[in-house]
């Protein structure tokens, strides 16, 4: 058994974590760090791990999880996960970064939307951890820096079109809506049931911190930069996100056409369904389950095409797609662990 440990368990990532690795046939959870919660049973701070998982939480020291996992997902915000990442590859570590710190390849764009890089030496050797676009580059990886949840949804949206030159990549919009667990689990006006309950907003408009990594994806698979409009919305539910993508089409192309392009494109694919023509994406489809699932239109009228994606923000856009990494990196069968069907209703 391969020990693991979760810097961060005390999130909501953190906890999606244990509930996919508890149920992972090749992994032990060795060790769990929070520091408001050291010392406490990680089933007090989680109730739903209550007679499951009796590890109590280490606080934030790195040499306490180094001396005990061999693997680390870290669960952290950014800015306080490349304070831990380096000394984690020094002794050694595989790590799997949840955070968008090591996530853009160019020190320069990470300051413009972040803040300074305090190992910029780093985002030349961390892998993007989008398995469907960088496999073989994950598989070798030390460090891989696990996607955002925007990110992940666009960009399996829009892979099959881009790649196969049908779509002018200056022509594209992405209107998004995540549930409230995007936010994170540390207490936020922004967050509190007053304020999403029976709410639908619009956020971050033509300025949110994702968009450079979308763009960044999206250059990969056009072989060329690539500029987005990119809107999120906050939407009143606990999981989930809906992104649809707008693109004019190079050329004319039925829904069929570019369906059987989906098909191809993912025929292989473990965690990616294609919906069948006239049926499309709904997050109540994908909860709790590492699938993303798309669903494409043609709009002759218009000459565009629009594709809508679902995830689960805290497994495909997180937790899971970090659990997918791992098996990768670790030789185990990708989908281990992963295998749940959606929980609905
Ligand atoms: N929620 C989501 O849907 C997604 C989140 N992510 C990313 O994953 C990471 C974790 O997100 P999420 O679980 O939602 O966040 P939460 O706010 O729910 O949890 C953050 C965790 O980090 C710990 N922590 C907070 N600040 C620090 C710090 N300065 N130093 C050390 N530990 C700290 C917290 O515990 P304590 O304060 O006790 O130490 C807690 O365990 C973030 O980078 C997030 O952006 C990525 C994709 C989707
Ligand atoms: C609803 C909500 O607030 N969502 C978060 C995105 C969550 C995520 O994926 O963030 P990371 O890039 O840090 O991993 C946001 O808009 O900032």
């Amino acid at each position: 058994m391969i020990k693991v440990a979760i810097v961060g368990a005390s999130g909501y990532t953190g906890v999606e974590l244990i509930r996919l690795l508890a149920n992972h046939p090749q992994v032990e959870i060795a060790c769990l760090t929070s520091r408001q919660n050291a010392g406490e049973q990680i089933a007090a701070v989680f109730p739903s791990l209550l007679e499951r998982i009796t590890l109590a939480c280490d606080g934030s020291e790195t040499g306490v999880v180094i001396e005990k996992a061999d693997v680390v997902f870290t669960a952290l915000p950014h800015q306080a996960a490349m304070a831990v990442v380096p000394d984690l590859l020094a002794a050694g570590k595989k790590v799997i970064d949840l955070s968008a710190d090591y996530r853009l390849r160019d020190a320069a764009v990470y300051e413009a939307w972040y803040q300074k890089h305090s190992s910029p030496e780093l985002l030349k050797e961390a892998v993007y951890g989008l398995p469907e676009i960088y496999r073989e580059q994950v598989r070798c990886a030390r460090l891989v820096a696990n996607p955002g949840c925007y990110p992940t949804s666009v960009a399996l949206a829009l892979a099959p079109l881009l790649k196969r030159g049908l779509i002018d990549p200056a022509s594209l919009i992405v209107d998004s809506k995540s549930g409230t667990s995007g936010a994170g689990r540390s207490a936020k006006v922004g967050s509190l049931f007053c304020e999403v309950n029976e709410g639908f907003q619009a956020y971050g408009v033509a300025k949110h911190r994702h968009t450079p990594e979308i763009e960044q994806t999206l250059g990969d698979l056009a072989g060329k930069p690539v500029m987005i409009n990119f809107t999120p919305h906050l939407l009143p539910v606990n999981r989930g996100i809906l992104s649809t993508c707008y693109a004019s089409l190079q050329e004319s192309r039925t829904t069929a056409e570019l369906l059987a392009a989906f098909r191809e494109e993912y025929a292989d694919e473990p965690f990616v369904r294609v919906h069948p023509a006239g049926s499309l994406p709904n997050v109540a489809y994908v909860r709790a389950s590492n699938y993303c699932d798309l669903g494409v239109v043609s709009d002759s009228r218009t000459g565009r095409v629009i594709v809508v994606s679902a995830i689960d923000n805290l497994v495909k856009g997180a937790a899971g797609q970090a659990v997918q990494n791992m098996n990768l990196m670790l030789g185990f069968e990708e989908s281990a662990g992963l295998t749940g069907l959606p929980v609905f209703p």
